[in-house]
């Protein structure tokens, strides 16, 4: 059986990466979503255990020194880190899984999993992204400001994905991150192990 995807999917805060996630949830309910670990405060609406592990520090410090953690990464102030096992039982299964994360962190999980579909999603330009992150009124003018500056920053790291999406109209997002996932299910090397015990012998048989 061929190993699940592991898909990572960043960009800056307020791009539109949760409401991607939420939409490609209706539309292939076979993705598997990992739940992350993180120090934030919860915002109003949000649940423990469904948008994010909730965690002290001493919690999640505790999870780093046990190794439960594939990757983590300090992120304006906060830690946020990916569980560990349950992403490699998903894969194991063969099912696919998203990742929802920053960059540093993604460039970690590269590190463990090379083969692993790293996405980046843009904005249609900076001042949307700005709108976008003060519409969504969750922020203090200070934090905006600095994911702002992070934003910048980790738009320079896009060389470091496979590929890049703009979240311009968010149907039209969702199809173009569908459509990666199928053609990476498509990729030779995912059939290559399978078809290197075909033989002439084989052939005959059939
Ligand atoms: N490295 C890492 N980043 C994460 C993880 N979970 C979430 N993030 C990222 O942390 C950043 C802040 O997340 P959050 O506070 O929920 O704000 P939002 O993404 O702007 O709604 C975003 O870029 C998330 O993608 C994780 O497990 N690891
Ligand atoms: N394609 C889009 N066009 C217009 N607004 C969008 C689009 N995608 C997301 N948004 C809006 O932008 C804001 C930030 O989106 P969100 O999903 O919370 O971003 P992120 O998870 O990347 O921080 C939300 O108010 C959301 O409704």
């Amino acid at each position: 059986m061929n190993k699940g995807l592991l898909l990572v999917l960043s960009g800056p805060s307020g791009v539109g990466k949760g409401t991607v996630c939420s939409v490609l949830r209706k539309k292939l309910p076979e993705l598997v979503y990992s739940v992350s670990a993180t120090t934030r405060a919860p915002r109003q609406g949000e649940v423990n255990g469904v948008n994010y592990f909730f965690k002290s520090r001493e919690q999640f410090e505790d999870m780093i020194a046990r190794d439960a953690l594939l990757e983590h990464a300090e992120y304006v102030g906060n830690y946020y880190g990916t569980p560990r096992e349950f992403v490699e039982r998903t894969i194991a299964e063969g099912k696919d899984i998203i990742l929802e994360i920053e960059v540093q962190g993604a460039l970690k999980v590269k590190e463990k999993f090379p083969e692993g579909v790293f996405i980046f999603l843009l904005p249609p330009s900076l001042d949307e992204l700005k709108q976008r992150i003060t519409g969504r009124g969750t922020e203090s003018q200070d934090i905006i400001n600095h994911r702002m500056s992070v934003a910048v920053e980790e738009m320079n790291l896009i060389q470091h994905y496979d590929y890049a999406v703009v979240n311009d109209e968010i149907d039209l997002t969702c199809k173009r991150i569908e459509s990666i996932i199928i053609a990476e299910h498509c990729r030779k090397d995912r059939f290559l192990e399978e078809l290197s015990h075909l033989n002439a012998a084989t052939i005959e048989k059939a």
